[in-house]
């Protein structure tokens, strides 16, 4: 982990790198990337610049757009249209190639969960403004609008039925305003877009935009070969550049649909002539 610079200081890699590739595969996350955070997790919804963006470069030939969300895969698929893979629960569904894949220990623990989820239902009713997000394949307890001294016994209240009735098979695990509920298995956002990006032809670069800790293994994953972009301050992280808000994440998007598609169809040859003074197009 380290600390991520902001991207316009990355402009130079980021441009070299683009110019080193045939094809982009760009990785987005949705909530507090594409679109802004909000009390209720219902009316969660991409800005329009964000949306309109992502429909441009998803037309692109020489590009491919993936939203991997900690949302159900129904539930993230149907508030963002455009891309062709989606992965949903943190990667534990993808629908990619036509096919929707679920990961087979995930789906195994889908009855314990339910059993966890409805004592959970029971035990916090009395919490004012807790709320319960059922995904099937993990569950989400929403702390934002509850009181911040009530938030310690959710928390508390959550672990311990996880404990009693999850059988080890289940974890709790934090996000924004938020405690996870997930099968104990080392899967995660990071496995997904590996997987997603073994489908790619050699040759292309990915680039990962996220706001939350599940992003991190996301990072981890392209960093190795390519760019993360985390949205959000210079806390530590995987990802080596960051941005500060979903607004900026449209103007990185327009970029990257502009300047970006020009730089992957220049000559591998040529990119040592480059420097990144001859390549303004915009703000990056
Ligand atoms: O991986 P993501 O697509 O970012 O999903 C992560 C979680 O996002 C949602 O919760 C977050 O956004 C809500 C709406 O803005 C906000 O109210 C909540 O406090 C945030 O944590 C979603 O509801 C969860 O299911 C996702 O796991």
């Amino acid at each position: 982990m380290t600390t991520p610079r902001p991207i316009d200081e990355q402009r130079a890699r980021l441009r070299s790198t683009l110019t080193a590739a045939s094809r982009l595969l760009l990785c987005l996350d949705f909530d507090g990337t594409l679109a802004p955070i909000v009390d209720d997790p219902d009316e969660a919804a991409p800005t329009p610049e964000n949306e309109a963006a992502l429909a441009t470069l998803a037309s692109e030939p020489t590009v491919s757009t993936a939203i991997v969300s900690g949302r159900a895969l129904a539930d993230v698929r149907s508030r963002i249209e455009g891309p062709k893979t989606y992965a949903g629960n943190h990667g534990l569904e993808l629908a990619r190639r036509g096919s929707v894949a679920v990961h087979p220990i995930a789906r195994k623990r889908v009855s314990r969960l339910e059993t966890v989820y409805e004592t959970l239902e029971t035990v916090l009713a009395p919490v004012p403004n807790c709320r319960l997000e059922n995904k099937r394949l993990t569950g989400t307890v929403h702390v934002r609008a509850v009181p911040s001294s009530a938030r310690p016994v959710v928390r508390r209240h959550t672990q311990a039925i996880v404990d009693r009735l999850g059988g080890g098979a289940l974890e709790v695990s934090t996000g924004k305003r938020i405690f996870e509920i997930g099968p104990s298995i080392p899967w995660g956002k990071g496995n997904a877009v590996a997987l997603i990006a073994a489908d790619m032809p050699p040759e292309t670069v990915p680039i990962y935009i996220g706001d939350d800790v599940t992003d991190e293994s996301a990072f981890r994953t392209v960093e190795h070969d390519g760019i993360g972009i985390r949205v959000g301050g210079d806390e530590p992280s995987a990802a080596s550049c960051r941005i500060d808000s979903p607004t900026e994440v449209a103007a990185v998007l327009d970029w990257l649909g502009s300047v970006g598609v020009d730089l992957l169809e220049r000559d591998v040859t040529r990119s040592n002539a480059v420097d990144g003074s001859s390549l303004d197009g915009g703000r990056l």
